[in-house]
């Protein structure tokens, strides 16, 4: 379980007032999926900046299983983070940029790579393995990102701008994570992403998360 309980966060840099005075607090069980939307400026980035490790709150919690996170750096967190593009390593082939996500040092053992290749066949990206992310389409791109999965993942938008049957394909790999036991927070104004992989909906208002449900945390 993903528990957030009274995550406080203020920008240094605003004035009383500004902005909000930020406070999440929701949890997130293994293979569950929480969309959030929430009109521009009202801190989407913000709660997958604390969450990701990012930005450091002032109080609160956040643990995954048990143990907390908020000691972690963002690397060591477990948590993969695919936005709407600038997701990969543009000096590193598609088989690292996937590989990162099971050796962060870059070391795969064999076993690891050939995991490496069956994924990347699996989501037909066989033929992609040496090239760079410059040289894939924006859907392929995205694959790699979601391919890198891990037990959590927050996404932002991931699946904008791509056409029908691209985002269909994103959607699977992302069930798939799902049914792999992954947490996931989707940031997301699209009713049909929503739709399609979303257990329970949040919006965010006055620097609050408001879940649609009576488990808010
Ligand atoms: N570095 C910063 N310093 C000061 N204020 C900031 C900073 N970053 C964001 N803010 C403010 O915090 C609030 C929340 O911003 P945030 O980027 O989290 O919103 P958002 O919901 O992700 O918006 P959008 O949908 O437009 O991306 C906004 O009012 C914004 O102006």
């Amino acid at each position: 379980m993903l528990e957030c309980r009274d995550l406080i966060f203020h920008y240094d840099r605003c004035e009383p007032g500004e902005t909000p005075d930020f406070c999440f607090s929701f949890r997130l069980a293994p293979g569950e999926c929480l969309s959030v939307a929430g009109p521009s400026g009202t801190g989407k980035s913000t709660l997958l900046g604390l969450l990701a490790g990012f930005l450091e709150p002032a109080s609160g919690s956040l643990a995954w299983q048990g143990r907390d996170l908020l000691m972690q750096p963002p690397w060591e967190r477990g948590i993969t983070t695919v936005f709407q593009e600038h997701n990969l390593f543009d000096q590193l082939p598609v088989w690292l940029n996937v590989g990162l996500g099971l050796a962060p040092d870059m070391r795969l053992t064999p076993a690891q790579q050939a995991r490496v290749r069956e994924g990347l066949a699996e989501v037909g990206l066989a033929g992609l393995h040496d090239r760079l992310p410059a040289e894939l389409s924006g859907g392929q791109r995205q694959r790699v990102a979601l391919l890198r999965g891990s037990r959590i993942l927050l996404l932002d938008e991931p699946f904008s701008g791509l056409d029908e049957a691209t985002r269909a394909g994103l959607w699977d790999l992302v069930r798939r994570q799902k049914a792999a036991g992954a947490a996931v927070l989707l940031v997301s104004h699209d009713r049909d992403d929503i739709e399609a992989l979303a257990d329970r909906r949040a919006r965010l208002e006055s620097g609050q998360l408001l879940v649609d449900s009576c488990d808010a945390g």
